[in-house]
């Protein structure tokens, strides 16, 4: 397992140094990668393959891929900020105007997308609104260690959340999250989350969802959260 890290870890330094004094995003490192805008780091799209993904995860993406075809299921894009609807929704919601924060948060980003890529959290989300269900294929990089050898617990409840809260879709926060750790985590290696809306009671959303080995053989980790919709007559702060 370490071996093949370290293997990945080589091809992501070389692509470091190949990258040193280019553009971020030469094209012909990541031609999956699409821009929308000349702003380039916050319109990109996170969520396809670079060349820091494994096998696992681009097999696997493949397959997801396959199955959106009839249009049962959607990749979700990512992106390091928030949709401009998304984000006045949480701005309307916590910020205060007067305090000038708009201006302090305009270097804010997504943080699971502040890596490099391979070093973090190299991650994409399917989702199927009939079942209100998704699925979440994740490697999780060399930066994320805990125990030598091992996924930080921390990085994978930061995945858990994320692939919680894309079953809820608008906005959300998360008010509980319950995780039974299982079985560690092998540093860069691909886990699925499978996800799921179990209740929805007013402004409550009780949700659930299992990460699992690729080969569905090992159990790593249980979890259920409670998200609220925020209320739009209320201010949190
Ligand atoms: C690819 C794209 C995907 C992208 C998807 C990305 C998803 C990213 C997800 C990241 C989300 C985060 O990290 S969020 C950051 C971490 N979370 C937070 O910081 C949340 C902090 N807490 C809060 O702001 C607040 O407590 C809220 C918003 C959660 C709730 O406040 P509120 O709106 O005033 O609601 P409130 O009246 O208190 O509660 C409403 C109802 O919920 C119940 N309730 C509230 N909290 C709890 C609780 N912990 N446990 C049980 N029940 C609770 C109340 O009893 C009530 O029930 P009843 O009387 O109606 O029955």
């Amino acid at each position: 397992m370490l071996r093949s890290c370290t293997a990945g870890l080589r091809s992501i330094w070389a692509l470091r140094g190949r990258r040193e004094g280019a553009p971020r995003l030469s094209t012909d490192l990541q031609p999956a990668r699409r821009l929308f805008s000349t702003e380039k780091v916050i319109h990109k799209d996170w969520a396809l393959p670079n060349p820091s993904w494994s096998k696992d995860l681009k097999l696997l993406f493949d397959q997801f891929m396959k199955k959106c075809e009839d249009g049962s299921w959607e990749r979700l894009p990512s992106y390091k900020r928030r949709s401009t609807q998304e984000s006045e929704d949480f701005t309307t919601y916590f910020l205060d105007p007067k305090l000038g924060e708009e201006e302090r948060l305009s270097q804010a980003q997504l943080f699971t997308r502040g890596f490099e890529d391979g070093l973090g959290f190299e991650y994409v989300i399917f989702k199927n609104n009939d079942e209100k269900r998704t699925v979440c294929l994740f490697q999780g990089g060399p930066y994320l260690q805990g125990v030598p050898g091992l996924l930080h617990g921390g990085a994978m409840a930061t995945m858990i959340d994320i692939a919680l809260g894309s079953c809820t879709g608008g906005a959300v926060m998360t008010a509980n999250l319950n995780i039974n750790f299982k079985r560690p985590v092998p540093l860069c290696s691909v886990v699925v989350i499978n996800s799921q809306l179990d209740k929805l009671e007013g402004r409550k959303l009780f949700l659930s969802c299992n990460v699992r080995s690729v080969d569905e053989k090992t159990l790593y980790s249980e979890a259920t959260g409670l998200f609220i919709k925020v209320d739009p007559e209320k201010r949190s702060t």
